[in-house]
């Protein structure tokens, strides 16, 4: 898989170079490569952003470096992947549609992802219109209902979702299997020895008794059972969706 990310803060997506994205990139399994939209400027200042044509508060981001800067990426990576390659370029956005595991598992397949990272009050909407009449692919992907100052943040934790989903990049795949939201529910709960932990308050605390039973099939029982009545407490929407889906036949026989 490759990835680019497009951003005026490079130094934001050096933890992209630590532990399992960072191991992914060294095992050749990711060939992630982070470009300095500042560098797609002409002018002394390497201004990449204007006032709101129509008025408004704050900045936007300009459509011309924008441009130059994908032009590059598209020329660069079809230099790699064959003339025929094309991205899907991603930009976090709060207006976007939310990102979830599901997005994680398909994105996971795509064999090369542009990351866009707006800062400001946002890019010029022309710079979307462009990719599209390109015939570019592109999302915009929230992280939640909440703003963030810029989308390097968002691509940090999109690519660490993604990326932990490419074959080869966790050392044990079962453990992709039994997570949240892995099986649209949230895990179960999760112990270790000691058994029996005496905390500091001198309160004993045990570990569910079917947990050391041996018996697999309670085990796995108790766990699913665990899964859904902690989804039903704290994500009921899950349910919905879950039943919703069921009711509509997903994923049976066509
Ligand atoms: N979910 C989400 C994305 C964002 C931003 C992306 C780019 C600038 S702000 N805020 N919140």
């Amino acid at each position: 898989m490759r990835i680019d990310v497009i951003t005026i803060f490079p130094e934001y997506l050096a933890p992209l170079e630590l532990s399992l994205i960072g191991k992914a990139r060294r095992d050749g399994l990711v060939d992630l490569r982070i470009h300095q939209l500042r560098d797609f400027t002409h002018d002394r200042h390497r201004t990449v952003d204007d006032t709101p044509l129509g008025g408004g508060a704050g900045m936007v981001m300009k459509p011309e470096p924008w441009a130059e800067a994908f032009a590059a990426v598209l020329a660069d990576g079809r230099a790699a992947l064959g003339e025929d390659a094309s991205p899907l370029v991603i930009f976090p956005n709060p207006a976007g549609e939310p990102f979830a595991q599901a997005t994680a598992q398909d994105w996971s397949t795509r064999p090369w992802l542009v990351f866009a990272c707006g800062r400001y009050e946002g890019i010029d909407e022309r710079v979307y219109e462009h990719l599209a009449d390109a015939g570019i692919e592109v999302a915009l992907a929230s992280l939640g209902d909440y703003v963030l100052n810029g989308g390097e943040v968002a691509v940090l934790a999109i690519t660490e979702a993604v990326v932990r989903l490419v074959p080869g990049v966790v050392g044990n795949a079962a453990s992709l299997v039994e997570e949240s939201h892995s099986d649209g529910l949230l895990e179960y709960p999760l112990y270790t020895r000691p058994a029996a932990w005496t905390g500091p308050d001198g309160t004993v605390r045990e570990v569910p008794e079917v947990l050391l039973s041996g018996n697999h099939a309670r085990i796995a029982a108790w766990r699913a059972e665990q899964s859904l009545a902690r989804t039903a407490e704290r994500r009921p929407d899950l349910i919905s969706c879950r039943e919703g889906a069921q009711q509509h036949g997903a994923g049976d026989a066509p």
